[in-house]
């Protein structure tokens, strides 16, 4: 009987997983990290497969493992975690005030078969406009600095979230709901 193993180092993505109820592990991987293309629904794709696979070297043949990568898209503009606050900034002062998209990459292997799944799912975001005042005094909570597009829609970032259209979660860093129908696809695999 395979196991379930989380490819993450987020404790956010720990949470939401935990929420289909299945027994997991958790294995950060640290593969490097490698985009070939500017589209980010694929770029995401790429990269979840590419810290499923990472992870899948510890498995055991019929475990399943899961790998996910989040990022911000405007304008055709991948944004992925600021390196530093002026970078936070910039990142900041370019998503008020208008929509954008988050887009996260998931891929599920079952190590020593071929069966792999790899989607991305969008949800849009709707920020309201923020003074760089504003924008400085956020980033000084420290929030900003692991997060794709320097914000968490989870924390203090939240009372500048005028609305979102898709999964909530999906911002967050797991779209749950879609990963649990793929994971009920590999039952008996798992439970
Ligand atoms: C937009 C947004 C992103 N994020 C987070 C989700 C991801 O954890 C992070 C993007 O970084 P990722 O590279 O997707 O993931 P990670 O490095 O945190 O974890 P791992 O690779 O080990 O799985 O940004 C939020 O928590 N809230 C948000 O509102």
């Amino acid at each position: 009987m395979g196991k379930l193993i989380l490819a993450s180092a987020s404790p956010r993505r720990r949470e939401l997983l935990a929420l289909t109820g299945l027994p997991f592990e958790v294995r950060p991987g640290n593969g490097e990290e490698i985009i070939h293309t500017d589209d980010p629904a694929e770029a995401v794709k790429e990269l979840s497969f590419q810290k499923a696979s990472a992870a899948c070297g510890l498995a055991s043949d019929g475990d399943l493992v899961i790998g996910a990568d989040t990022v911000v898209a405007l304008d055709g503009t991948i944004m992925g975690k600021p390196k530093d606050e002026e970078e936070a900034f910039s990142m900041l002062e370019r998503l008020q005030g208008r929509e954008h998209g988050v887009y996260t990459g998931v891929t599920v292997i079952k190590k020593g078969t071929e069966e792999c799944v790899t989607f991305s799912e969008r949800t849009a975001v709707h920020v309201l406009p923020m003074t760089s005042e504003e924008i400085w005094d956020y980033i000084k909570t420290g929030e900003p600095m692991d997060k794709a597009g320097a914000y968490g829609i989870q924390g203090r970032f939240a009372v500048y979230v005028e609305r979102i259209e898709g999964d909530y979660q999906n911002v967050v860093g797991l779209p749950v709901a879609r990963l649990y129908g793929v994971l009920k696809k590999f039952r008996e695999e798992i439970v």
